[in-house]
């Protein structure tokens, strides 16, 4: 489809300055059926995990069991989905950005720069009557996808356990039971430089699990960008807020943006992995002793999410300012 036939609505994304197009970061790459494997495997994958949420904040996970078929699919009915006529998903648009991760009904936007449907995934069966129902497999495909994204992402949240040394399932199940689903479509832009497909700003749930099919993704590391590499069939990980805080600071959340792509249009399908709303979340009691205070406040993610978000955008600035003691 041509671009023609976006909508265009109020654009947040001119910049008034140059987007800098970085190297790309060295993060590590992960191979989850390690996880499986021999004591000292399960001992180097979790340390390299936790190198990567210490000093990047974004990790890539390869062999961790989604379907190749499945995630192929998923890309290819995203693509048809963002490349329907406007109006057929017209019904499907809030005016609000959907911020609170809970509105029932999903958010549907596009322009010129960028197309993004946002809806719940909590619990699963009430959400999906609420998703789209075009192109026809939708709801059977994202299900699917949400299913398989989860059981990875309880994966990786026990390894990040057994590295903080919390008990394996501190993670599950109030602290990770609640999720938010995201994907984005960013048409090619000629000139990269001079906008932006997505601003910068931190993620404010536990942890952020990303698909993608093109580059376009940068992070900020000691003040500078770095870009994150696409390897096929590979999945994003990034730590988030609430991860930052119950590791008591230990993991780290990143600043990030998406930069435009001068050749191609990039697609992205990002599950946000959330505590519940009435989820007490603090650093983990076991971290903190006489030389480890803790460095942020209990709250409930609720509390957070109605006080924290209607107040301030996100970046890992104002959140840490936010949760300090
Ligand atoms: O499109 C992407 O790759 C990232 C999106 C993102 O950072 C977000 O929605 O929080
Ligand atoms: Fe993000």
């Amino acid at each position: 489809m041509s671009n023609n036939n976006f909508q265009t609505v109020p654009s947040e994304n001119k910049l008034g300055e140059e987007v800098e197009l970085p190297p790309l970061a060295d993060i590590p790459v992960i191979d989850l059926s390690k996880a499986k494997g021999t004591q000292n495997e399960r001992r180097e994958l979790v340390d390299q995990l936790m190198k990567a949420g210490q000093e990047y904040g974004f990790v890539q996970v390869i062999n961790h069991g989604v379907p190749k078929e499945l995630m192929e699919d998923t890309m290819a009915m995203y693509k048809e989905f963002f490349h329907l006529p406007y109006e057929e998903i017209s019904a499907y648009i809030t005016n609000t950005t959907n911020l609170t991760y809970e509105n029932n009904k999903p958010t549907y936007t596009r322009d010129t720069n960028r197309g993004a449907i946002g809806h719940g995934l909590h619990p699963l069966e009430a959400q999906m009557k609420t998703w789209p129902e075009k192109p026809a497999r939708y709801r059977k495909v994202v299900a699917a996808y949400v299913k398989e994204i989860s059981k990875v992402a309880l994966k990786v949240l026990e390894l990040f356990a057994e590295g903080l040394g919390l008990e394996n399932k501190y993670f599950e199940v109030e602290r990770s039971d609640n999720a938010y689903f995201k994907s984005y479509y960013y048409s090619l832009c000629s000139d990269p430089t001079s906008t932006l497909g997505l601003l910068t700003h931190a993620d404010v749930n536990l942890l952020t699990i990303v698909q993608q099919d093109n580059f376009g993704l940068q992070f900020l590391k000691d003040g500078k960008w770095l870009a994150i590499d696409v390897i096929p069939n590979a999945l994003v990980f990034g730590v988030a807020a609430q991860l930052q805080v119950i590791s008591n600071g230990k993991l780290k959340s990143r600043d990030h943006r998406v930069v435009k792509n001068p050749k191609t249009s990039r697609l992205s399908i990002c599950i946000f992995v959330s505590p519940s709303r009435k989820c007490i979340v603090e650093p983990a009691k076991t971290l903190i002793n006489d030389s480890n205070p803790p460095l942020y406040k209990s709250y409930t993610y609720g509390e957070f999410m109605d006080d924290y978000l209607t107040k301030m955008g996100a970046n890992a600035e104002t959140i840490s300012t936010y949760f300090k003691l």
